[in-house]
């Protein structure tokens, strides 16, 4: 199990545009249409899977919302922080 990380080490460490509320981090990303964020919601879900660290996601219209959390930590850990950068790569 990884270890949760400090309020200061998430500030720290936390990809530009992402934000911390709570116990998760988030963005939301825009897409010039609906079917550009759904493609991306795919490459999100496979990264996920690869990484067995799986975010909550909530499509909008142009919008998608992800959050990410460490469930068994009960926290944000560096597992978070990683999927982050990941998904960034995935726009
Ligand atoms: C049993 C547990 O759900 C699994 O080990 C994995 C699956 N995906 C997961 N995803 C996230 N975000 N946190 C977890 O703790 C987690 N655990």
């Amino acid at each position: 199990m990884a270890d949760l990380l400090s309020d200061d080490e998430i500030q720290r460490k936390l990809p530009k545009g992402w934000d911390r509320e709570g116990d998760e981090i988030t963005k939301t990303y825009e897409f010039d249409d609906y079917l550009k964020g759904i493609e991306f919601v795919t490459r999100v879900g496979e990264v996920a899977e690869e990484e067995f660290h799986h975010p909550e996601i909530r499509v909008g219209y142009k919008e998608v919302e992800v959050r990410l959390t460490s469930h068994e930590e009960g926290g944000i850990t560096d597992q978070d922080i990683r999927l982050a950068g990941l998904f960034d790569d995935e726009v």
